[in-house]
């Protein structure tokens, strides 16, 4: 009658804060990560029998990424990943899979008196970096890594004319305009067998280039759409990490809007008077694109 097609489970938002103090200096580093574990594997019976046996209860996923956590550096996110990944593939024989997902947050070293301060940090930003892995038994695994929440504006160096025109066309075209959005950029790495082999990667290095190649080119490409300046992001991360096979980026455009006050005493603030905008909230545009090396993608 009916059949399961498609079981994964295992526990979510499992919020972990890790602290490293070097006693010498008395200077402490911290990591704050979400993490989501979900099994796949011999567990149908689970669901269609009640047959609880093949059951790793969530919690005993919980507590395994504490203790693995307090055995492991948690950072770079991507390396704490393929240890969780690695551990519940390895230690059961019935879970052929692990999908782990962590995100990491922001806390950045408050500078006190000029100085970095050896134990206070602040929140800069809802911005994250996020990574999702896949451990296949046997297989390797498959890591993507991201940015999220990376909110930029730039007021001027924008423009988009040239676009298609018809009967249900409005939008003048502009060649100064305001460009906002919320980065949402990922990139899939080559399908690394082992973990040290995902031990040696400096991911830490490979996020650092794409934030910079991200806010860089935002900040100084002479923009023609939010189309093309994207592309030209991925074009660089490619070129500029190596082990990396695809990136891929998602941006709202968050429109502001002109308001023309010209009804009030005669008011300028259209085209090159306009100082004075309506943010909109939505409608917005998605704009989104995957680039790739030419060749095959190997996937799990
Ligand atoms: O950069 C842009 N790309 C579009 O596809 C588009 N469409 C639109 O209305 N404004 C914009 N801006």
């Amino acid at each position: 009658m009916s059949q399961l097609s498609y079981a994964r489970y295992g526990k979510d938002n499992v919020r972990l804060y890790k602290v490293d103090k070097d006693e010498r200096s008395g200077v402490q580093s911290v990591v704050e990560q979400t993490v989501r574990v979900l099994l796949e594997g011999d567990i149908e019976t689970s669901y269609t029998q009640a047959d609880n046996s093949v059951v790793v209860a969530t919690d005993t996923q919980k507590q395994t990424v504490y203790i693995l956590a307090k055995q492991n550096p948690i950072s770079p996110p991507e390396q704490f990943a393929a240890v969780i990944g690695e551990h519940f593939t390895k230690t059961y024989p019935h879970i052929h899979a692990a999908h782990v997902k962590i995100i990491q947050h922001r806390w950045t070293r408050m500078t006190v008196d000029g100085k970095p301060h050896p134990h206070s940090f602040f929140r800069d930003g809802e911005e994250v970096r996020v990574v999702e892995a896949l451990t296949r038994e046997n297989q390797g695994v498959s890591i993507r890594s991201k940015i999220e929440k990376l909110l930029v504006l730039k007021s001027t160096g924008s423009a988009f004319h040239g676009f298609h025109r018809d009967e249900y066309t409005q939008l003048p075209e502009t060649w100064d305009r305001i460009l906002s959005t919320e980065v949402e950029a990922g990139w899939q790495w080559k399908l690394f067998k082992s973990l040290p082999e995902v031990k040696s990667v400096d991911f830490d290095a490979a996020w650092k280039a794409a934030r910079d190649i991200t806010l860089n080119t935002f900040a100084t490409d002479n923009s023609a759409s939010v189309q093309n300046t994207m592309y030209k992001m991925c074009d660089q991360i490619l070129a500029a990490v190596p082990l990396v096979e695809a990136v891929d980026y998602s941006l709202p455009n968050k429109h502001y809007f002109e308001i023309d006050l010209s009804w009030h005493k005669g008011l300028k603030n259209t085209g090159k008077d306009a100082t004075v905008y309506a943010p909109q909230s939505n409608p917005n545009g998605l704009i989104q694109c995957t680039v790739t090396r030419k060749g095959p993608i190997a996937k799990l």
